[in-house]
């Protein structure tokens, strides 16, 4: 097989056109809690339902995550712009919190009160590849919340879902 000549830079600059859904990533357990905002999630079969997350391991979440072996995914909306920026950045895992309203899913990690929809996880299994581990995850429950509205993380930007008229 042919050696892989596409530059990191050029992936990149063509992935950020590959809109993607803005989720929080939570969890919490022996390793305590963290969260970490994540657009490299989706769906993977809905027998038993599984969905993945791609977890870079050099993440100040990673051991947490792992070590507790469950996780939430939190979908966003447009009003959770500022949220996700937190999550994403260098903001101290308390704060990240304390900016937002939590409850508690089955498996101990944090649920965002108003996330458009949240799949509450346990990891099954991880597979290393690169920089990022692919954590695979049966959802266990769902939580759904009255706003429908979607955030999309596209051209390293933040956009609000809009219905296109038919
Ligand atoms: N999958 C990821 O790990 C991922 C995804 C989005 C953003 N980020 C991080 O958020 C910050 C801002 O990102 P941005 O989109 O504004 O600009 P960027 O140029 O860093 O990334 C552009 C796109 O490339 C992909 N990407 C970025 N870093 C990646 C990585 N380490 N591994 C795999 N894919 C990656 C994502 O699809 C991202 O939207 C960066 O630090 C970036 O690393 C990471
Ligand atoms: C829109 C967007 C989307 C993503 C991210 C960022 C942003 C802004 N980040 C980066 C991730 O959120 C960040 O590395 C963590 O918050 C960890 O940061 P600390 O190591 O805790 O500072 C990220 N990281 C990751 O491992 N997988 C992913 O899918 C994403 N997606």
């Amino acid at each position: 097989m042919a050696a892989a000549s596409v530059q990191k830079t050029d992936f990149r600059d063509a992935m950020a056109k590959l809109g993607a859904a803005v989720n929080i990533i939570t969890t919490d357990g022996v390793a305590g809690r963290a969260g970490f905002t994540a657009s490299a999630v989706c769906s993977v079969t809905d027998e038993p339902p599984t969905l993945l997350v791609c977890l870079n391991r050099n993440a100040s979440v990673y051991d947490a995550v792992t070590r507790n072996g469950a996780l939430c995914v939190n979908v966003l909306h447009g009003q959770h712009k500022t949220l996700s920026g937190m999550f994403g950045g260098k903001t101290p895992m308390a704060e990240r919190f304390e900016a937002a309203r939590w409850r508690t899913a089955v498996t101990g990690s944090p649920v965002l009160d108003d996330a458009t929809v949240s799949f509450d996880c346990r990891i099954v299994s991880r597979a290393p590849v690169g920089t990022h581990d692919v954590l695979f995850c049966e959802v266990l429950a769902i939580d759904t919340c009255a706003h429908t509205g979607g955030l999309v993380y596209f051209d390293r930007r933040y956009h609000e879902l809009s219905v296109i008229a038919a």
